[in-house]
């Protein structure tokens, strides 16, 4: 496919969107429909839906309206790209500018336009430099790996991938995270991946993991386990016994394959199971949030949230610390976390824990935000008294 090819096919697929389609579904609609499309136009098509997405109300305002082809007139032109070059009407490439389209762009519109005016605020209040938050939203997140150290170092992870053409450097805030700088199309077929050194694990998660002092021996539960990325990250701080469950165990289907690539054992348990095998030395509560930290990376969800849907979601976190309570023995860890950057969803969430729950103290709690690490990323530990 042309660039020009490639634009008009995402111009297609934000019409999906627009009319309702999630970004994913309307991608894979097109993708069936486009047996020609190799795997690098799937890519490119797929790179402009989504700068698109992180940027939608700029390129709305831009493009002079919401039309799949507006967004992605306004896309250019936040890009610095000559719209004319693209919007010819030759071969596949989306039809020639009208003479409205054709007028010189205005000036960009402030980053904050992306970010839904009611999020502005408690958004704002949680680090030190709100514009700059607001503009990293229009980013996109780099790729960050977790080196599984039972089956390497990360010097020689970093060879491993050279060799499979996938460019990674270690990073000072992280002893096991590498960040890919080029190749990553390339990750899955690498043999340092096939061979389960290294598993993709955003910066901030693995600074969270490695922040609590898990206990090292003993048995630990993953109560929201979802694919096992935790639990999995867990194995390489601690020799105590694993166990991962999900109020949803179909979320779970990738983590013995992933276990095993790993090298690691992680015993996954039914909630019926829960009672006769708890309680555990150590309770994570991975909980569902708004993933506000994640926006970068699944821009769909910060136009999808709602009062109502947060008001939900912190229900939801106070029930699943609430259930977790009687798995923790006496002297044991609770530990919360969230990709969410909000308040209500951190800190608010464990003040009303500890007002519910006397006997219970908390140890530490960290966000680390785009500003400071990668995704914004919250974690909690707590105690349960002896
Ligand atoms: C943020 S995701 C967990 C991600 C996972 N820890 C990982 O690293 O990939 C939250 C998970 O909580 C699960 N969940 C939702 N409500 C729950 C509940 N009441 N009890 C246990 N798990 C729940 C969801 O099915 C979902 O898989």
């Amino acid at each position: 496919m042309t660039p020009a090819a490639r634009v008009a096919a995402a111009i297609a697929v934000l019409d999906d969107w627009r009319d309702g389609m999630a970004a994913e579904q309307a991608l894979t609609r097109w993708a069936r429909g486009a047996r020609y499309a190799g795997s690098k136009d799937r890519a490119a098509v797929r790179d402009h839906v989504y700068d698109v997405l992180r940027r939608a109300e700029s390129c709305a305002r831009m493009g002079g309206g919401r039309t799949g082809r507006a967004l992605l007139l306004g896309l250019l032109q936040l890009q610095g790209a000559d719209p004319a070059q693209v919007f010819t009407g030759l071969g596949h490439a989306p039809p020639p500018l009208t003479a409205a389209e054709a007028a010189p762009p205005a000036a960009p519109p402030p980053a904050d336009c992306d970010v839904p005016a009611w999020l502005r605020a408690p958004l704002a209040a949680a680090v030190d430099a709100p514009d700059a938050l607001f503009a990293s939203f229009s980013e996109r997140a780099p790729l960050w790996l977790r080196v599984n150290r039972r089956r390497g170092t990360p010097a020689e992870v970093i060879a491993s991938l050279a060799s499979d053409g996938v460019a990674a450097r270690a990073t000072p805030l992280c002893a096991t995270a590498l960040e890919v700088t080029e190749g990553a199309r390339a990750l899955r077929r690498a043999a340092a991946y096939l061979g389960g050194q290294v598993e993709p694990q955003d910066l901030s998660v693995q600074r969270a993991i490695a922040r609590v002092d898990w206990p090292k021996t003993g048995r630990i539960l993953d109560y929201c386990a979802g694919g096992g990325g935790k639990a999995l990250a867990l194995a390489d701080r601690s020799a105590a016994r694993l166990f991962a469950h999900d109020a949803d165990p179909r979320r779970m289907a990738d983590l013995g394959p992933r276990a095993e690539r790993a090298g690691v054992e992680i015993v996954q348990l039914a909630t019926s199971d829960l009672q006769r095998v708890g309680p555990f030395d150590a309770v994570l509560c991975d909980v569902p949030c708004s993933g506000s930290g994640t926006w970068r990376r699944d821009p769909e969800a910060k136009w999808r949230l709602t009062p109502a849907r947060l008001d939900k979601l912190k229900a939801t976190q106070d029930a699943i610390l609430d259930a977790a309570v009687p798995m923790v023995r006496p002297g044991g860890h609770l530990v919360y976390m969230t990709c969410s950057l909000l308040e209500v969803e951190n800190q608010a969430r464990i003040a009303a824990f500890l007002a519910r729950h006397p006997g219970w103290a908390l140890r530490h709690q960290a966000l680390d935000t785009p500003l400071t690490a990668s995704d914004g990323f919250f974690c909690a530990l707590l105690t349960r008294s002896e």
